[in-house]
C-alpha cells in the first residue's frame, strides 16, 4: 500500500486570498522578516509582531479554503492512513476543509503560546505580550508560529514518514526556506518519486521528476483525481 507525504506552502492559500511571502507584493516586501518573524525582533518590539499576526489573523478569519484543501482533504479521506501532510503554513485552511491529520511544522496562527513555560492555548482575535498566561500567570504570550532561527516542530515524525513514503508531493512552496526545502533531496534518497505542483518554476524544480504547473486550485484536484 502506497505511503504519500504532501509538504504544502504559502501557494496553496493564495487563491483563499492570504498573501505569499516572496511573490510580488508579497507578506515579506510589505514588512522586515528580522523584525516580524524572528525572537530577536520579538524581543525588541513585541508590540509590532503582535500587530503583524494580528492583522493576519483578522485576515484569516475572512478567508475559506479553496478546491486544493479540499482535494486534499478527499485523498486523506480516500487513502485512509497513508497521507501525511506537512505544512509551513501556520493557517489553518487544510483543517477547515476537513483535513484531519496536519503537521504544522512552522506553527499556528490560532494559538497562543506562553514564552516563559511554553503552554499553549487557543489564541484571542487580538493578542498582545500582556496577556496573562492561564498555566504560569506571567505576561510572556506570542504566537506560536516557528521564527527563523527556531526549531521546527516534529521534525523527527516528519523525518521518519518521508524516509518510507513511496510519494513525495511540494505544493505552492517557493523552496527557500530550511529545513523544509531539504525534504526533496531526502525523498529522492529514499527512492520516493517526487512531484513539484506549482504555479510556476522554483528553486528546488530541477529535484522534481514530475511537475505541474499552474494555480493550486486547478491543478491539485486534477492530481488528485
Ligand atoms: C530565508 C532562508 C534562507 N532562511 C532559512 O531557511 C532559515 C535559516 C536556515 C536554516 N538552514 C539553512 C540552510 C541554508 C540557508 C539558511 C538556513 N531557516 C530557519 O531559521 C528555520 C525556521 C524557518 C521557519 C520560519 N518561519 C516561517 N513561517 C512562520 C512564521 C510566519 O508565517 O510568519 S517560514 C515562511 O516562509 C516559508 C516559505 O514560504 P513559502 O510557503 O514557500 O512561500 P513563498 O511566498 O516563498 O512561495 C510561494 C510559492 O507558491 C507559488 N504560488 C503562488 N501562488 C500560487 C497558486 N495560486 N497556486 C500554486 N502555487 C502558487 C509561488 O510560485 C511560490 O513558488 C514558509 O515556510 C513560511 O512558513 N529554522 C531552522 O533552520 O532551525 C535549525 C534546525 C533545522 C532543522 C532541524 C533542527 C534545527
Amino acid at each position: 500500500m502506497k505511503r504519500i507525504v504532501i509538504l504544502t506552502g504559502a501557494g496553496i492559500s493564495a487563491e483563499s486570498g492570504l498573501g505569499t511571502f516572496r511573490d510580488v507584493g508579497g507578506v515579506w516586501s510589505q514588512y522586515d522578516l528580522q523584525e516580524v518573524a524572528t525572537p530577536q525582533g520579538f524581543a525588541r518590539n513585541p508590540a509590532l509582531v503582535h500587530d503583524f499576526y494580528n492583522h493576519r489573523r483578522a485576515n484569516l478569519l475572512t478567508a475559506s479554503p479553496n478546491p486544493a484543501h479540499v482535494a486534499l482533504a478527499r485523498l486523506e479521506r480516500e487513502w485512509p492512513g497513508r497521507v501525511d501532510l506537512v505544512t509551513q503554513n501556520i493557517d489553518d485552511l487544510h483543517e477547515r476543509a476537513g483535513h484531519r491529520n496536519v503537521i504544522h511544522m512552522h506553527g499556528e496562527l490560532m494559538e497562543a503560546k506562553c514564552a516563559e513555560c511554553g503552554a499553549h492555548w487557543e489564541a484571542p482575535k487580538r493578542m498582545q505580550a500582556s496577556d496573562p498566561c492561564p498555566e504560569c500567570g506571567e505576561s510572556a504570550t506570542r504566537p506560536d508560529v516557528v521564527w527563523f532561527g527556531e526549531i521546527p516542530y516534529d521534525m523527527d515524525l516528519i523525518e521518519s514518514r518521508i524516509a518510507e513514503c513511496d510519494i513525495f508531493a511540494s505544493i505552492g512552496t517557493s523552496g527557500q526556506v530550511f529545513p523544509a526545502a531539504g525534504f526533496v533531496l531526502q525523498a529522492n534518497a529514499m527512492g520516493a518519486h517526487t512531484v513539484e505542483l506549482n504555479l510556476e518554476a522554483s528553486e528546488l524544480s530541477g529535484m522534481f521528476e514530475e511537475r505541474h504547473e499552474g494555480p493550486a486550485s486547478d491543478i491539485v484536484p486534477a492530481w488528485v483525481d
